[in-house]
């Protein structure tokens, strides 16, 4: 079944852990934790503190996505506040594959991401070494955005090469994803959703009830 990852972005800050304790009682398993340098994305959002303190109070699997320049230079600190699986970017990294060793070398799992004009075809080579591959279906910088619909077609071309070649690789999607337009990424082949805006901006439990709800529906 599809699992959603939602991000906590868009939690109130003030009041983090109030948020997420909003989700307790859910089928949640994980949560989406969005990490920005204000270098590689034009905004800054929070670091290793708020993981370390987050991970105390929180069983969830923390699924990190790194839009940050060479994460390489921060692996120990991920994992020490932490981290299950690291996603990093494409475009942010000067030797990607010593990067995803290292990220595997720390027990973490290794998510790999790009950006929408990034080319597709330049991440196909790495999903043998992988865990999971993200789909950006916005511009990585801000929680809110609108949905990009080019990003279909490149779930589809993913699922296809993932299946053709017997890989174990996730598919995971981030931007503008609602309960609205979920059932168009599930049937175009993902395993996790990113929901931060329409999971923490509204009624926190329901919502994610709802994509659950989905999620069953779609399963069976
Ligand atoms: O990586 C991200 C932004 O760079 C966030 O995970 C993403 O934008 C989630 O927010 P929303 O669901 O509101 O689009
Ligand atoms: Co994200």
């Amino acid at each position: 079944m599809v699992e959603l990852s939602p991000s906590i972005l868009s939690c109130n800050f003030s009041n983090l852990q109030k948020d997420l304790d909003k989700t307790t009682g859910t089928d949640l398993k994980m949560i989406h934790i969005d990490v920005m340098d204000g270098i590689f994305v034009p905004n800054i959002s929070f670091g290793f503190k708020v993981i370390k303190d987050i991970r105390d109070k929180n069983d969830y699997f923390f699924d990190t996505h790194a839009m940050i320049v060479e994460p390489i230079k921060y692996i120990e600190e991920f994992k020490n506040s932490g981290v299950d699986r690291l996603t990093i970017h494409y475009e942010a990294c000067e030797n990607l594959d010593q990067t995803i060793d290292k990220i595997k070398d720390n027990d973490m799992e290794a998510g790999l991401t790009f950006k929408p004009a990034t080319d597709i075809n330049l991440i196909i080579p790495y999903l043998e070494k992988i865990d999971l591959v993200l789909v950006m279906s916005v511009e990585p910088g801000f929680g809110g955005q609108t949905f990009m619909e080019d990003s279909i077609e490149k779930i589809k071309i993913l699922r296809a090469y993932i299946d053709e070649n017997n890989l174990d690789v996730k598919i995971q999607v981030d931007g503008g994803i609602k309960t609205t337009n979920v059932e168009k990424v599930i049937d175009a082949g993902v395993d996790e959703i990113v929901s931060g805006s329409d999971v923490f901006g509204k009624d926190i439990k329901e919502q994610i009830n709802k994509y659950y709800e989905i999620f069953k529906q779609k399963s069976l």
